[in-house]
């Protein structure tokens, strides 16, 4: 995939947040500064009551729970999926040692100091690497957010010079960790498939060999949490995306209805969200739910996040079980590699990524 040249980028020098927070400042600098109706309200950064919680999914109860249950944990899939795009899943198979190690090497490495991280850096209209993803021009807000992020699957995409050979077990935790997460991504796109009606392996099956890639986003404390967002609005430009959050403080937030929704951290559990890909496909029956992250005053918070998707060849558009009189084409047929350059090419900007694909309909 061909980034956009470095040269038609005029990003402006971009500050690393852990190094401004070094300082313990009381304001923020002005490109972190929100327009009104982008800061967090005060209400969006409490508590959610329990009707405002998205859907736990328990894994073991799908593949071995026996016929009803089965059944039952499968509708309650369907649900998550067409009303929430996002669900927690819990007993999904990875060892919770494993979901540790990862945490702490990431921590490790956003804990090094700059220098050993600018190591690897991630070069302007580019994605893998260590900076800020995303940034176009000089007057984008930025994100109160570090990222390091990682092509993993399959080898082509790969960047070995960007894989932090510091801290030491870094690159076979993210292999093991990987490997894990790809085969949950499997298995939850063949329950995925079953929820829709359609032959389990639908879409392992059309995918290819898939696309897996990896961020991590270390969010510090923020002076001012409500003026600031820890990663901008966005849907996910991938088939289904896997994030591990730490137990700290709540930062994902997802839109439901009008509002936005805060994702409480369960332990050992991974959230997991419908990207555009399946949108496309299902002709929007389950959507890519627009989500965003928010930072906290006191204590920082580490996401670890997945991306799973087709391969660059695959030609994607919605399948025709979802078409019909009362539900016309939403998507034309594009090619993913083509949507997967648009996606990196344009700034976080809610579901404005997706607009590359639909048919506008004039009514
Ligand atoms: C917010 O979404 C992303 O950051 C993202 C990034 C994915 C990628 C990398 C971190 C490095 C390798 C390339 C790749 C684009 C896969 C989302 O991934 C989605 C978006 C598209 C499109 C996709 O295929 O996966
Ligand atoms: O940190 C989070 O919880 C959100 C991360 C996210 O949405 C992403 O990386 O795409
Ligand atoms: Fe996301």
């Amino acid at each position: 995939m061909s980034p956009v040249a470095s040269s038609s980028l005029k990003v402006g020098h971009l500050d690393d947040v852990q190094e401004l927070r070094k300082y313990r400042p009381t304001a923020v600098p002005e490109r972190y500064v929100r327009e009104g109706a982008e800061r967090p309200t005060v209400s969006a950064l409490g508590e959610a009551p329990a009707s405002m919680q998205i859907p736990v999914i328990d894994l073991w109860k799908l593949a071995h729970g026996g016929p009803y249950r089965a059944r039952k944990e499968l509708e309650k899939l369907s649900v998550a999926c067409e009303d929430w795009g996002f669900f927690q899943v819990v007993n999904h198979g990875i060892d919770s040692v494993l979901l540790e190690r990862m945490q702490r090497v990431s921590e490790e490495f956003f804990m090094l100091p700059l220098e050993e991280k600018e190591k690897y850096p991630m070069a302007p209209g580019t994605l893998q690497g260590y900076g800020h993803a995303f940034v176009f021009s000089e007057d984008q807000k930025l994100d109160w957010c570090n990222m390091l992020a990682l092509g993993v699957e399959p080898p082509f995409i790969r960047n070995p010079k960007l894989w932090p050979t510091n801290p030491p077990k870094f690159r076979e935790t993210l292999e093991a960790y990987s490997a894990n997460v790809r085969k949950l991504s499997q298995a939850l796109l063949r329950f995925i498939a079953m929820s829709l009606g359609l032959k389990p392996q639908k879409f392992n099956k059309m995918f290819g060999t898939a696309v897996q890639a990896v961020r991590m986003n270390y969010y510090p404390p923020c002076p001012r949490p409500d003026l600031v967002l820890g990663l901008s609005s966005h849907s996910d430009g991938s088939a289904l995306t896997v994030l591990q959050q730490s137990m700290g403080p709540v930062g994902l937030q997802i839109v439901k209805g009008k509002t936005w929704v805060p994702i409480h951290p369960i332990r050992n559990a991974l959230v997991i969200n419908i990207g555009d890909t399946i949108e496309v496909l299902t002709n929007g029956r389950y959507k890519s739910v627009e989500h965003r992250a928010v930072t906290n005053k006191d204590r920082d918070r580490l996401s670890i996040v997945t991306f799973y998707a087709p391969s660059y060849e695959i030609e994607l558009g919605p399948l025709p079980e979802f078409v019909d009189k009362n539900h016309p084409r939403m998507y034309r047929r594009y090619n993913h590699g083509e949507y997967s350059r648009h996606y990196i090419n344009n700034k976080l900007d809610g579901k404005r990524s997706l607009e590359f694909a639909k048919i506008q309909n004039k009514s």
